[in-house]
């Protein structure tokens, strides 16, 4: 990974719109993403913020506008939430970890001694040392948590997606990852993470974007995480409603302009 900060913005969001078969669950998103940004994704249960992640993975294609890639599509790491992680088998973890690798080996690949030291190395940043033989379903949740880390640091990707990723992990654990993700932007990679705990994003991710289906703030976080715009979210906790009409896409952005992160 280069450590140069980029200027010019790594991901732009075009008045981008995301939902299922027609409904729309993030509305009318615009603004942009620097290379080494840490930015936190917040809000209400249903707001589009695992949506947004499916979207930049490609999984989902936007019901309207876009995602821009100024400088090429971004090679990215995704952690999905663990309630999404079916982990139930007896895979040992120096195996796990070093899947990691596939996006530039192959599956198939035979583990070379680099690929060993790597994960080997990858365990012990995680504080995971001497967990090789293991297998997945004997770890502890924690355990398992510092585990899929070591796997993300294998994959050596620019931009890493969070979803949810310190959900159920203790104080102490926490922290270590929390430190890991500060040196993946000091390594000038780009961190988007959905998160919950909105003391954690103040004192760790300089950037935020509130969803609550709209986009109820995107910018600095302290301006983001006022008493105005979470009273907003709380208020918009309505459910998804797979009958409500389709978004008509053809109308301009609706977004104000103080939405937008320029
Ligand atoms: N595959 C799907 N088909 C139809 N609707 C979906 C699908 N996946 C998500 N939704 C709906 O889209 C809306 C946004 O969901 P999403 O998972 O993005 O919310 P979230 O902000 O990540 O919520 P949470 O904090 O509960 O994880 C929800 O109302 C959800 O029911």
């Amino acid at each position: 990974m280069q450590k140069s900060r980029q200027q010019n913005p790594v991901i732009e969001f075009e008045n981008l719109t995301l939902g299922y078969e027609r409904h729309p669950a993030v509305h009318h998103l615009s603004g942009h993403i620097h290379q080494g940004d840490l930015l936190a994704v917040v809000g209400p249960n249903g707001g589009g913020k695992s949506t947004l992640l499916k979207g930049l993975m490609g999984e989902l294609r936007p019901l309207g506008g876009r995602f821009i890639w100024p400088t090429g599509r971004q090679q990215m790491a995704y952690l999905p939430q663990r309630a999404r992680l079916d982990l139930d088998f007896p895979l040992r973890v120096a195996d796990f970890v070093s899947l990691g690798h596939w996006p530039r080996q192959g599956a198939f690949a035979a583990i070379s001694g680099a690929n060993r030291r790597a994960v080997h190395d990858a365990l012990h940043q995680v504080g995971m040392d001497g967990f090789e033989q293991r297998s997945l379903d004997s770890l502890s949740g924690g355990q398992l948590q510092r585990v899929l880390f070591a796997r993300l640091l294998l994959e050596d990707a620019g931009l890493i997606l969070l979803d949810e990723p310190f959900a159920a992990v203790d104080e102490s654990t926490t922290q270590d990852l929390l430190a890991l993700v500060h040196q993946w932007q000091q390594q000038g990679r780009t961190v988007i993470a959905v998160l919950h705990d909105l003391n954690q994003v103040r004192e760790h991710f300089p950037l935020c974007l509130l969803l609550a289906r709209d986009v109820l703030g995107f910018g600095p976080t302290a301006e983001v995480l006022v008493p105005q715009n979470l009273e907003r979210a709380r208020r918009m906790q309505a459910p998804f409603d797979p009958l409500a009409p389709v978004c008509d896409l053809d109308v301009e952005s609706a977004m104000p302009e103080a939405h937008r992160h320029d």
